[in-house]
């Protein structure tokens, strides 16, 4: 049913993250980066000179759920509490109450020019079946928008970057008002499909991603339990 005139975009877009997170990772894609329970994986990929290397990484984090992981990845109020690779973030235009436009400018990485970024982000909660939990995910894709022109110096980022969310509840109790944040668990699996919009050197950009990626969800995610610790347990 059409909500809104990007509404079967989104559907589009969710739908392809959803057929494509269950892929294993098959070759070509390289392990660059291991942290405890995070693993990091890049495919190199380059179009007509420009590195767009899709990006996938998998962690698991006890005493959060999938829900609390995915509402403040979305909700714009906390992201620049835990984003520090932007000057600034703001919502354009709201297309309803899961979506959402925000446009960004995001921290000069010399020597490229400065990025800034327009998406529609769209959180959504996957029941599947009744016994487990259900998916939650956000979706941040690129949207051109009248409020967002595009203005040199400034280079227009291409991103589809997804956030997948499973809860585990271990060893559940009979009701389920007895969990603990010690025995609920959220597996995520971060999809990054990131085009500079112009060209950066490939050996600067993979270091950055290298270095950035692993940094920018280790710190997402330590701010959440953070927030998350003395609250009620929001399935
Ligand atoms: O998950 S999100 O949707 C969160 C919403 O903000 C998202 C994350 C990251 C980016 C991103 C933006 C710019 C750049 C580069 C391109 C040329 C110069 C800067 C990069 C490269 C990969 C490296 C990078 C990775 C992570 C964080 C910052 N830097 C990534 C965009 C969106």
């Amino acid at each position: 049913n059409r909500k809104h005139r990007l509404a079967y975009d989104v559907e589009r877009v969710v739908q392809e993250h959803l057929t494509y997170v269950r892929e294993e990772i098959s070759d070509g894609w390289d392990l660059i980066h291991q942290e405890g329970e995070m693993k990091v994986y890049r495919r190199e990929v380059e179009e007509n000179g420009i590195v767009v290397d899709p990006l996938k990484i998998f962690h698991s984090m006890k005493g959060v759920t999938g829900h609390e992981i995915c509402q403040y990845f979305w909700d714009y109020q906390y992201r620049m509490e835990w984003e520090t690779t932007l000057d600034s973030t703001k919502i354009i235009e709201v297309l309803d109450p899961d979506t959402v436009i925000f446009f960004q400018m995001h921290k000069r990485v010399w020597p490229a020019a400065q990025r800034d970024s327009c998406f529609w982000s769209h959180i959504r909660c996957i029941s599947n079946s009744e016994e487990d939990q259900p998916t939650w995910l956000v979706v941040n894709y690129t949207t051109p928008h009248h409020l967002a022109p595009i203005k040199s110096p400034h280079v227009r980022l291409v991103a589809n970057v997804a956030l997948i969310c499973e809860t585990i509840i271990n060893e559940p109790p009979l009701n389920i008002q007895d969990i603990k944040r010690e025995n609920i668990e959220c597996k995520l699996t971060y999809v990054a499909f990131v085009n500079p919009g112009g060209w950066v050197p490939s050996a600067a950009l993979r270091s950055v991603a290298k270095r950035e990626y692993p940094r920018f969800l280790k710190r997402f995610t330590s701010y959440v339990l953070e927030q998350t610790r003395d609250k009620p347990i929001l399935f």
